[in-house]
């Protein structure tokens, strides 16, 4: 569906390419808008002059209801339903925190794409994701905004609570309820009105045991869940059960999980995924990563081949520091031989 308000930034070339229909509107009512391609209609009814739009009895403002209904009626008439998902996230650029505007006019990130954050502590990467959870529209203290799918997110973004744009992943898991994990993940599934409740409780167990380093199973309580297991739960909830085509993660801690894979059971998911980081093997892993600076998006970074060939020497060094985790934690010493693990 259409509202009139859309018509204040869609072009009539946009409307023609969404709408195809809408060139019998035109015709239908003598419009001649060929040379207005890349104008608005209300751009277009503007250019009339008082002696055109007497001559020919222009009414403007009727037309501008009259287009949004026959939008309306003729995508209801040939059924065509236009619930497409999220595909884009576009972050229109606000000021950093001395008022100098971001240097970028806006960044679009597109479905599957994974997108790092980096920046000193306190320099603004948690406001970013903060901004994106809230859709801002110019109301936060970034002055940035947020577009769906290229438009003013619908506000049923901000408030509904079962139909969630973002899932949130965030630094402190601290689970005070007194339930199993079987129990947690049922009211989630519940809730979420999942069919197939049991078999979709048992893919995140197992994929929230392939990511902790030590195993737990459905009748332990979520309160003696360690660190990386609570984490690694939440991590698989959200990958298989959250239906939030944005996933939004402030630092995956290295508390006892395997992040890569992590991030990979996220990602795959179709979703945009969006992290805050100081870690170079996760920053790397994304296709690009935002740099903050002052509370401002300071430059927009792609992974080019020479850094992503950087990456598979980052993952060996990773795999020697694992391996030498795994031999303090079990007493044993470190020695050289570790290093070429
Ligand atoms: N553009 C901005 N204008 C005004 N205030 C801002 C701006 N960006 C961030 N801030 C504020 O600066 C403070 C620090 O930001 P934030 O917590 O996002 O930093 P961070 O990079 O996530 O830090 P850490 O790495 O320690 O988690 C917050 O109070 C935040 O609201």
């Amino acid at each position: 569906m259409i509202r009139k308000d859309m018509l204040n930034t869609l072009t009539i070339g946009e409307l023609e390419e969404k709408y195809p229909f809408i060139m019998s509107f035109f015709a239908d009512n003598k419009l001649d808008v060929d040379a207005y391609k890349a104008s608005t209609f209300k751009a277009y009814l503007d250019h009339f002059s008082e002696e055109d739009i007497e001559e020919w009895a222009i009414d403007t403002s009727k037309l501008m209801d009259d287009i949004v209904i026959y939008i309306n009626q003729m995508l209801t008439f040939l059924g065509i339903k236009e619930e497409k998902g999220v595909e884009s996230l576009t972050i229109l650029a606000g000021h950093d925190k001395s008022g100098n505007r971001e240097g970028f006019g806006e960044l679009v990130i597109h479905k599957s794409e994974i997108v790092s954050i980096v920046g000193p502590t306190g320099s603004g990467k948690s406001r970013l994701l903060a901004d994106i959870e809230w859709t801002a529209m110019n109301d936060t203290p970034t002055g940035r905004s947020i577009l769906i799918n290229g438009e003013e997110p619908d506000k049923k973004w901000r408030f509904s609570s079962g139909n969630k744009l973002v899932a949130q992943l965030s630094q402190n898991m601290n689970f005070v309820m007194d339930l199993t994990v079987n129990e947690f993940l049922e009211l989630h599934a519940k809730s979420r009105m999942v069919e197939n409740e049991e078999g979709v409780i048992k893919k995140i167990i197992e994929a929230a045991n392939h990511l902790a380093g030590e195993k737990f199973d459905l009748d332990t309580p979520i309160t003696s869940l360690s660190g990386g297991q609570s984490r690694a739960l939440m991590i698989a909830d959200t990958a298989i059960l959250s239906t939030s085509p944005i996933v939004l993660i402030d630092e995956i801690e290295n508390a006892g999980i395997d992040r890569k894979k992590a991030l990979n059971l996220l990602v795959s998911k179709e979703k945009i995924v969006l992290m805050a980081t100081h870690d170079p093997s996760l920053a790397l892993m994304a296709d690009k990563r935002i740099v903050i600076k002052n509370g401002g998006i300071y430059k927009v970074i792609e992974t080019g081949d020479e850094e992503k060939e950087m990456l598979i020497e980052l993952e060996k060094m990773d795999k020697v520091i694992k391996a030498m985790r795994s031999t303090l934690r079990t007493g044993d010493m470190i020695h050289e031989g570790l290093l070429h693990a």
